[in-house]
């Protein structure tokens, strides 16, 4: 499931009701251990003197009563029981609308990337200035450094273990209820990526503070004896830098981060020439009355931005028409269906018969592109949202291989992609266009257009491009992807490999 959409919409009346259990759950524990506070300062006053409590007989009758009787009553009480199982009933209520522990994980992987969970980098803007900061408790850099060491990823378990280590260094010996882990687990796999990072020596240090706290770890201590010996053999005396994980759906990664960190690059000079924005009627009577309004993007590749191409209104027609229909997207693999770490979010198809709103955008996308729509000359709408960390790491829309499944539909390859914003973002969620080198913010409304296919029919590698995690928010697309077979007669093809 798409990691945070679920957090956010996971049914905020669910949570709320799930808020108000706690609360009364906590009222009803309070008042079931005031009278248990009582009793114990009861027996701890009697206490104070035990020589003078065994030797006064009332002092004793009062305490031996207290122990014979009241004790078992206070603490076998079962109105504790009673509470608890309440505040689980309320949960297994609701615990479908809760984020799972896939949320959980995504989330921690979405955050991974934010270092300190501060939106900015030195010597840049902040890309976004939240309105009040909320800082991780220790236990939560710990989940997220262990996502990050599940998947192998050390360049990432360090940094978060660290941060880790250190918050728990503040609060030892505060034990917070909701904590699961401890500074013990921080230092444990602390000491663990650092070994796997070649730098031994910190391994060695981190795992004999480890053995302060617990003596007696047999796993530990054979492995402070293990680093010993290989510091002797002179091994990682000299520790390589950390390399962050390139994983190998993301050859581009390097310009994938530079491009969503610094939204929209600068065409150069000569293109600038070529940029412009216009009316546009298309000879299209839906047109004649509210010309299109055209933003050229870029020239190579072609991509032009259409301001207001919907109202507040259609979008959220949109949005609620989708919303019930929404599932973890998928891609695909071979030949089944998938879901992927690089495309986090959630998706659905609508037609054009589901709705009138729907039906309009259709003939609006006709009149801009000229382009023909009709069966099997385009696919369905699709509607995608993204939570927070949501994103869609670089990739063609058009097929690259015969094999892909978009050839079932017998019309050739995606020609062109419509791609609508229905929502603004807060912060992050741009598209950007990685060989291209720029990137286009989230304008509410607006539609993005571009080619997918050169003149010749062939991919236009310049195309390669992606959806930003969205940072803050929640971000909403419609795609409307339209085939080669049908447009003929309004692109016509061209031998020249450039056109
Ligand atoms: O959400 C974006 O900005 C890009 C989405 C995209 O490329 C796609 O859905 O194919
Ligand atoms: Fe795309």
């Amino acid at each position: 499931r798409d990691v945070l959409c679920d957090a956010e919409r996971a049914g905020s009346a669910g949570r709320r009701a799930q808020l108000r259990r706690l609360r009364s759950y906590l009222r009803d524990e309070s008042s079931r251990l005031r009278p248990l506070r009582r009793f114990y300062e009861k027996v701890q006053a009697l206490h104070q003197d035990p020589e003078a409590s065994v030797d006064n007989p009332l002092l004793a009758f009062s305490l031996i009563k207290r122990l014979h009787s009241d004790w078992p009553n206070i603490i076998y009480n079962d109105e504790a029981t009673r509470n608890t199982q309440a505040l689980h009933a309320g949960l297994r209520e609701v615990e479908q609308e809760l984020p799972g522990a896939e949320d959980l994980d995504g989330a921690a992987r979405a955050v991974k990337g934010l270092a300190n969970g501060v939106f900015q980098r030195a010597g840049h803007p902040p890309l976004y200035s939240p309105g009040w900061r909320a800082s991780l408790f220790a236990d939560d850099c710990f989940h997220v450094g262990k996502v990050a060491y599940d998947t192998g990823d050390y360049y990432h378990s360090i940094a978060w273990l660290e941060e880790a280590v250190s918050l728990f260094h503040l609060s030892y010996g505060s034990w917070n209820l909701e904590d699961r882990s401890s500074l013990e687990d921080a230092l444990d796999h602390l000491a663990f990526s650092y070994f796997m990072a070649e730098n031994i020596s910190h391994a060695l240090s981190l795992s004999r503070e480890f053995l302060r706290y617990d003596p007696s770890n047999q796993r530990v201590s054979r492995n402070v004896a293990k680093y010993k010996k290989l510091l002797e053999m002179g091994m990682g005396a000299s520790a390589r830098p950390l390399q962050r994980p390139n994983s190998t759906h993301l050859q581009t990664r390097d310009a994938y981060e530079e491009l969503c960190q610094h939204p929209r690059g600068q065409p150069d000079p000569e293109q600038l020439l070529h940029l412009s924005c216009s009316y546009e009627t298309n000879n299209s009577p839906f047109l004649l009355l509210q010309p299109a309004k055209k933003e050229m993007v870029w020239i190579q590749p072609h991509v032009a931005l259409y301001h207001d191409f919907i109202t507040d209104a259609e979008a959220e027609t949109i949005k609620g028409l989708a919303g019930p229909w929404l599932q973890r997207s998928v891609v695909a693999s071979g030949e089944k269906q998938q879901k992927a770490e690089y495309w986090i979010s959630k998706s659905t198809w609508l037609k054009d018969t589901v709705d009138p709103v729907v039906h309009a955008l259709d003939q609006r996308i006709i009149a801009v592109t000229g382009l023909d729509l009709w069966p099997p000359y385009a696919e369905y709408l699709q509607v995608v949202n993204y939570g927070l960390g949501g994103h869609y790491e670089p990739h063609f829309d058009h097929a690259t291989s015969t094999k892909s499944p978009l050839y079932r539909m017998k019309s050739g390859n995606r020609i062109a992609t419509v791609m609508i914003y229905l929502s603004a973002v807060e912060a992050g969620g741009s598209t950007a266009f990685i060989y291209a080198n720029f990137s286009v913010p989230v304008v509410k409304n607006a539609a993005l257009f571009w080619w997918n296919l050169r003149r010749n029919g062939n991919g236009d590698g310049d195309t390669l491009h992606a959806g930003c995690p969205v940072l803050a928010g929640d971000k909403w697309v419609v795609n409307k992807w339209i085939h080669e077979h049908g447009q003929e007669f309004q692109r016509p093809c061209s031998a020249d490999p450039h056109d």
